[in-house]
Order: C-alpha cells, then sequence, then structure tokens
C-alpha cells in the first residue's frame, strides 16, 4: 500500500492564456489531495473517493464480470474521475513497466471540486506518484509533472497546459510557458484569501469556450496576448515584492478574463467585495464559471467581508505550499 498527497494551487496570473503558449504563474496553496493506492488480486480498479462537495462514492469498472461503474452520483462527474484515475493509472503502469495490475484506489482531499484550485491535478498527481511507488518504481516529481499533463491534456479534450500539474507535483510558485517549465527561486511571502462561491466550473468546456471566442474575433485573441503581458509585468512585480503593484495586475487579469466570458456574477461580486474591503488586488482563479477567487491582503478585512458578501459560502487564508507532491506514511 502507498499513499502520496499533493498540493492544490491558486493563480496569480495567467490561466486559460497559458494553454495558447502564453506564461503563467500558479502558486501550491496548502490544501490537499490525498491518494492510497494498493495492487489487488484481480484486474479491476476500485476508486474509492471523497472530498469536501462530494460525499463519497465508490466506482469498480475494468475486470472480466463488472465492467460498469456501480454509483449512485451524476454521470459526467464519475465519467471524469474514472478518466482521471484511469488515466493516472495507466501512466504509472507505463512507467513502471507493468500491465494487466488491478489497483483499490482511495482518495481524500480537502480541495473543492471544479472550483479552480487545480483538484483534477492534485488527485492525478498524486496518484501516479501511489500508483509508481506501489510498483516498486520512483519518480522524481518532474516525472510525475510530465505524465500528470498528459492525463489532464486528455481528459480536457486534447486542451491542457502544463501548469497546474507541474505546479501541484513541485510545490511553491512556479512558472509555465509552454513546455519550459520552472519554480521560481524566491517564492514570494504574499497574503493570500480565497473566496469560494460552493460552485463548480467543467474545465474543458471552459477552455473549448474562450478558443472559440479567440477563433471567431481577433480581439480576443489579443485579449489572450494581453493576459501575456500582465504576466511579464507581473513576473517583475514579483521579483520586487511590490504587493500593491501584484495586486493591481490581477485585477487588469480579471477584467481580461471576464472580457473571456469564463467569470461569474458571484466571482465578480467576491471581486469586488475584497477590493472594496482594501485588498491589494483580487481575480477569479483557474478555469472560472463559478468556483473561487484569490485577493491579496495582510489584514483581516478581505476575509471577513467575503465572508458576509452574497454568494459567497466560505472564505479563507492560504499558505504557500512549498513542498509539492509528497510521500505519506
Ligand atoms: N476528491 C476527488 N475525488 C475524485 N475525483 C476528483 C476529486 N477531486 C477532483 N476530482 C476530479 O476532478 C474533476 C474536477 O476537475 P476540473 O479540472 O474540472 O476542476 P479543478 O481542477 O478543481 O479546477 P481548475 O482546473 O479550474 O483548477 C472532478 O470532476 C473529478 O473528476
Ligand atoms: C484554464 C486553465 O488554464 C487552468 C485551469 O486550472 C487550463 C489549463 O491550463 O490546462
Ligand atoms: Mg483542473
Amino acid at each position: 500500500m502507498a499513499t502520496s498527497s499533493a498540493p492544490a494551487k491558486v493563480y496569480l496570473f495567467g490561466e486559460h492564456a497559458v494553454v495558447y503558449g502564453e506564461p503563467a504563474v500558479p502558486c501550491a496553496i496548502e490544501r490537499r489531495a490525498t491518494v492510497t493506492v494498493e495492487q489487488r488480486a484481480d484486474t479491476q480498479i476500485c476508486v474509492q473517493a471523497n472530498d469536501l462537495t462530494l460525499d463519497g462514492f465508490t466506482v469498480r469498472w475494468g475486470g472480466r464480470t463488472d465492467s460498469r461503474p456501480d454509483v449512485n452520483v451524476p454521470t459526467p462527474l464519475v465519467e471524469a474521475a474514472m478518466g482521471y484515475i484511469d488515466g493516472a493509472i495507466e501512466q504509472a503502469l507505463e512507467a513502471a513497466g507493468e500491465s494487466g495490475v488491478g489497483f483499490d484506489v482511495t482518495v481524500e482531499s480537502d480541495i473543492p471540486l471544479g472550483a479552480g484550485l487545480g483538484s483534477s491535478a492534485a488527485v492525478v498527481v498524486a496518484c501516479i506518484d501511489a500508483a509508481t511507488r506501489e510498483l516498486g518504481a520512483d519518480l522524481a516529481p518532474e516525472t510525475v509533472a510530465d505524465r500528470a499533463y498528459r492525463v489532464e491534456h486528455e481528459v480536457q479534450d486534447g486542451e491542457a497546459s502544463r501548469a497546474d500539474t507541474f505546479c501541484s507535483a513541485m510545490g511553491g510558485a512556479v512558472r509555465v510557458q509552454g513546455e519550459d517549465c520552472r519554480r521560481l527561486p524566491d517564492a514570494p511571502e504574499l497574503p493570500v484569501v480565497i473566496g469560494y462561491d460552493g460552485d463548480a466550473g467543467d474545465t474543458g468546456e471552459l477552455v473549448a469556450g474562450v478558443r472559440a471566442l479567440k477563433e471567431e474575433y481577433g480581439f480576443a485573441a489579443e485579449t489572450v496576448e494581453s493576459i501575456g503581458d500582465i504576466v511579464r509585468s507581473g513576473e517583475r512585480a514579483l521579483e520586487d515584492d511590490d504587493v500593491e503593484e501584484i495586486g493591481r495586475l490581477m485585477d487588469f487579469n480579471h477584467g481580461l478574463l471576464s472580457a473571456l466570458g469564463v467569470s461569474a456574477r458571484t466571482l465578480d461580486s467576491m471581486v469586488w467585495a475584497a477590493r472594496e474591503a482594501g485588498a491589494a488586488g483580487a481575480k477569479l482563479t483557474g478555469a472560472g464559471g463559478g468556483g473561487c477567487i484569490v485577493a491579496l491582503d495582510r489584514s483581516e478585512r478581505t476575509r471577513t467581508a467575503l465572508e458576509y458578501t452574497p454568494g459567497c459560502e466560505t472564505a479563507f487564508r492560504a499558505e504557500l505550499d512549498t513542498k509539492g507532491v509528497r510521500r505519506e506514511t
């Protein structure tokens, strides 16, 4: 039996545009998905999943006698979860040079699902790490990141960046542009506050929506390029530890994401509540459509204001996670 965990992330800048070759800077936060993997005597994959936004379910597939999932939760969710776990197991088998092995997989996660905090990447990264160790192989976090990216790419219908998976595997703040993935040497100490509307967006669908806009309108394509410019300015502000400037750029980034159609009324209200409470800046994080915003505020004012904002279910402070994927005992 092997257990690994991997962190969630927020985007300081650059989600969506990163899918088209612009840079992005996500940052791992201290909320984790933990995956336990144990070999079975047969070839079935049996998944038990629990998290904050899910009551918990069990799916079983791949055996000779029972290849249909046996579940009581909505089909799209189950299919998505099966896609991620199936993909992760396939990657682990390939990495370990094995085939035809069945597993019991247990997922426990503190990361709300589909909320822009990278629950999919954390689950896939932790699952690949645990499954390869269960098979006697040991992969470097960069290799886990690369294999996890292949899974996200497949599940998101061929459109995904390496940002979420690299960030979750490596921890800290990272910079990703195409295949160029690096850890930022001096991870910034940022006063991150997160607001969550209790809702979810489907990353694959939201990415497809931006792609369609970009193909229809030249100005949408230019908006994506402008997000790249914001990220480049953001990197300089991060080097200078200039929280005010980082905040201004986050505000601008949110405006452009909103123009690309991936915000939501609740995300906009939370962003405005944070700004009015004195946050240095605020934006949606991740794919959007519902889920989380990220704001910067050293004081408690933003968190308190968010808690009283209609549409906000919960608000919390998030510490930077510097560890990335790790073995749990
Ligand atoms: N605890 C979990 N158990 C099983 N599957 C999970 C769990 N957490 C996430 N997943 C899978 O990940 C999917 C959500 O991934 P999606 O990419 O849409 O959102 P996200 O990763 O949370 O946010 P974003 O990609 O915007 O950062 C779920 O539908 C489910 O298939
Ligand atoms: C929207 C997106 O940029 C981030 C989702 O967390 C998609 C991706 O990078 O694969
Ligand atoms: Mg995701």
